[in-house]
Formats: C-alpha cells, structure tokens, sequence
C-alpha cells in the first residue's frame, strides 16, 4: 500500500515537474494564441521534456497579461496580437486553446500563414465549419502543414488497451459519464456562452460522444433522446446533458455529461444545491453482447462481460480497467441455474506494454504529451505510435455533436462569419 502512494506521488510529482529536456536543433517552435488556462497542462509542461518543441511565443488580447504569462512560464517572446503571433516567421506551429467560437477562424489564419496547428477540442463549432476547415485545399499535399484536433485521452496507452480487450462488434451498450461538481467554473465562463460556441456538450461531453464513437467503431444511426438543463445565464448552452443514440444492429449509447453537478445527498430539499462530487472520475461502461454456449453435460453456459474504465479522460493521474465476467450455467431443459460465478480483472496502463516497447513513453507521461509526442512526429514525418485524430474523424464528431443538439431542440453552435465553402 505505502508503496502505491510513494509510486503515485512520483508519478504525478514527474507529470507536474518533469525532467527538462535539451533541446535539439530544428526543434518546433510553438506559439500559443491566448494566456489559457489549459496552457500549462495541455502544452507548456508536456513541452518541457520534449527535446524537440519550445514553447516560444504567445499572444494576448491584453499584452500585460500576455507579459506577466510568459514570464510565469519561461516564454520568450510576447506578441500584442493573435495575428502577429501568427504571422511571426520564427515560429513553426500554433496551440489554439482560444474559446470554441474562435477554433475555426483563428486555426484557418495560422494554416494560411504555413503554421502547424495543435487545436483544442472541440475542433470547431459545428459540422460546417469542421467540413470547411479539414477539407480545406490548405491540408491538402505532400507540404501541407499539420492539423491535429487535440484528443488528448485517445493518445494514452491505456486507450489503446481498452479498445483491445473486445471486438467492436461484440460491444451490445455504452455508457459515457462526466461530471464537475457545481462551482469549478464559473456561471459566466467561456463554456456556458453560446456565442462563444458554449455547452457542456461541447466541452466534458464531447469526450464522451468521442468515446462512443471509437468504441463502436462507428457513427450512431439516431440520436433516441435528449435531455438537458440550460445554463442559467445562457439557455442557450446546456449546463447538463443526457443522451441516448442508437447503433446498428439496435445497440445503445449513452453520454451523461455536467460541468455544474450539484445534489444526490440526504434530506434534497436543504441540499439539493450543494456541490456534487458524485462521478468525479469521468467513466465508460462497456456491456459486451452475451455469449452462450453449449457445455459438457447438455448445460448452456452464459457468459456476460463488462469493461468499466474509469477516469479515461485523465488516465495519467489515475485509473483503472474493471473486468467484470459473470458466467451462468443452465439445464436448458427447465431452465434452472445450477452455477454462477463472477470474476472481476484489473488492469491499468500507464506506459506501453513490454511488445510494443518501440512506441515511445514513460510512466509520467500525461495524455498531452503522448499527443505532442505524435503531433511532433507526425511533422516531422517520423512514424510514431500510429495514433491520430483524421480529419474525418474530427467531422464525425461534430456532426454527432450538431444531430444531438437538433434532438435537444437547441441551436447548432454559431457558425463563424469568416466561414469559407464548405464541401
Ligand atoms: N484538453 C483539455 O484537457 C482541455 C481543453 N480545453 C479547451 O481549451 C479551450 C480553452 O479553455 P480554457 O483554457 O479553459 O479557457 P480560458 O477561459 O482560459 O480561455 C482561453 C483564452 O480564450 C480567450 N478568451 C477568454 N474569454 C474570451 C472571450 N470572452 N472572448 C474572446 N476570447 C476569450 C483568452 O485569451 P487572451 O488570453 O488573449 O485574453 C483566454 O486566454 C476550450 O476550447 C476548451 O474546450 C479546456 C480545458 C481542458
Ligand atoms: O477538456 C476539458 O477537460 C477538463 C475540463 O475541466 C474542461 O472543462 C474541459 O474543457
């Protein structure tokens, strides 16, 4: 036990503090469009000990904050506007961590100027733009620059070991959980504002419809049923959402998403309000179809598994992979249960196995620096460890994103104004 916490504490001491890198000569030079909070964890850290990428410059709406930013952070140079950052010829790729409503106008100008673009989820507002934007002429190419949209969790190794523990086809329901106690963000944050292409479900909840999409290895054919609860300041932007999709073959999916959980305790009525941590460890539930076979002596044996993987979104500070097999045998002939039996396997991933040691990791490494590790090979045209987020893949996503705000009977998140033809 004493030697979990101690190997716990080192893992995430390194995640938070890792060792500083030497920087190789024609690493990339990235510029970050904003002073974003998610900046230090999706880029800055992960950085660090990456011998090929500097965080170089960055850019604010208001140069003070920019100043005081890239002083926090080691930056050496600070741009007064977006579009200087973009146009500066000393740096080769750009981190767009820029409020949703603004992915799509500001990741096309970088791509313009010749920049590789590290964009943050969501990709954009909608199908639209996401059309517009990853089939544009600009991608197209043997030299065209790079465009990743940054799904973090998916490059971890603990995903991939998920998604080789079953057959798509097997999979029978999914279920998505997110959740964020009441208080973490504030009510006027840049998540809960339509224009700024706001909504829970563009933000937790997009990673559980990205989730379900890679599971089942496909697109859903209907969204069943919506749900949601309207931000208080905004209605238009859901603070809370439940939906159900269906799969071919009649196979369910569920997300369940809130970045402002609140209740679920004793006596509702004095603390319905109260902050819930409830689901804190985002989680998917895997059922995967029964299987039934005859065994010796004229039984039938039922055998039903489910993959629970809790904290996918974070998997670098902790996780775990429940196994859960549950087997039945039954006289086929009355129907009686003469044995059960339920086994339950852990497993966790921090690094890649032992058969796959030529893929790249630590134990330390989070989620963003796998994906800067493959963003940088993918540049550099180096093979990696054969991850990435496909353009097209990237307008799936918002497409199921757009049918299930339809279903909800919400507004498709706005469209930016510099929108070029779509396909
Ligand atoms: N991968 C992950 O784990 C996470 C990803 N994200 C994603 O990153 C993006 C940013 O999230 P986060 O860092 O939390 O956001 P912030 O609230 O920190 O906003 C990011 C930047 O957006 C600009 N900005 C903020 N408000 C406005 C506004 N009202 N109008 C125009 N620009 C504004 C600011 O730029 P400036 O400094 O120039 O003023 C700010 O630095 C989102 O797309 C989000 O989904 C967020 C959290 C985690
Ligand atoms: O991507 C994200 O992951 C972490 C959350 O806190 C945040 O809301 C979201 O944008």
């Amino acid at each position: 036990m004493a030697a979990a916490l101690l190997g716990w504490v080192q893992r995430v001491y390194s995640e938070f503090k890792p060792p500083v890198a030497t920087k190789n000569n024609g690493a990339l030079r990235m510029g970050i469009l904003g002073a974003a909070n998610i900046a230090p964890m999706a880029l800055i850290t992960p950085a660090k000990s990456h011998p090929d990428v500097v965080v170089a410059a960055v850019a604010a709406r208001d140069f003070k904050r920019a100043t005081a930013f890239a002083k926090k952070h080691g930056i050496p140079v600070v741009h007064k506007t977006y579009d200087d950052l973009i146009n500066d010829p000393a740096i080769d790729s750009i981190y767009n961590p820029l409020p949703n409503g603004l992915h799509y106008e500001w990741t096309l100008k970088a791509l313009r100027a010749g920049k590789h673009v590290l964009l943050e989820k969501p990709s954009v507002s909608n199908a639209e733009e996401a059309r517009s934007l990853f089939l544009h002429p600009i991608l197209q190419g043997p030299n065209a620059p790079v465009l990743l949209e940054a799904f973090h969790y998916r490059f971890h190794p603990l995903w991939s070991t998920v998604l080789n523990l079953f057959a798509k086809e097997d999979v029978e329901e999914v279920t998505a959980i997110s959740s964020l106690f009441a208080g973490m963000f504030p009510k006027d944050d840049i998540r809960f504002v339509y224009k700024l292409s706001g909504g829970t479900l563009m933000d937790f909840g997009t990673y559980d419809v990205s989730t379900l999409r890679s599971i089942f290895g496909e697109e859903p054919v209907s969204v069943k049923s919506v749900a949601y609860r309207p931000a208080p300041l905004d209605p238009q932007c859901d603070e809370a959402i439940v939906a159900e999709y269906e799969f071919s073959g009649g196979r369910a999916g569920k997300i369940d998403a809130d970045l402002q959980a609140k209740g679920g305790y004793p006596l509702a009525a004095l603390t319905k309000n109260l902050p819930s941590f409830r689901n804190m460890l985002p989680k998917v539930e895997i059922k995967l179809k029964p299987k039934v076979e005859k065994v010796d002596g004229g039984l039938e044996k039922t055998t039903r598994k489910e993959i629970i993987v809790w904290n996918f979104m974070a998997p670098h500070l902790y996780h775990r992979v429940d196994i859960i097999t549950k087997t039945q045998l039954k006289n086929p002939q009355d129907g009686k249960v003469v044995k059960e039996n339920k086994g339950v396997e852990y497993i966790k991933e921090y690094k890649w196995p032992e058969e796959q040691a030529r893929k790249k990791g630590e134990e330390w490494w989070t989620t963003y620096r796998y994906m800067l590790e493959e963003f940088v090979n993918r540049v550099k045209n180096r093979e990696g460890s054969g991850i990435w987020v496909e353009p097209e893949d990237s307008i799936r996503q918002m497409e199921m994103i757009d049918a299930t705000y339809k279903k909800a009977g919400l507004p498709l998140r706005p469209t930016n104004h510099t929108l070029e033809v779509s396909k």
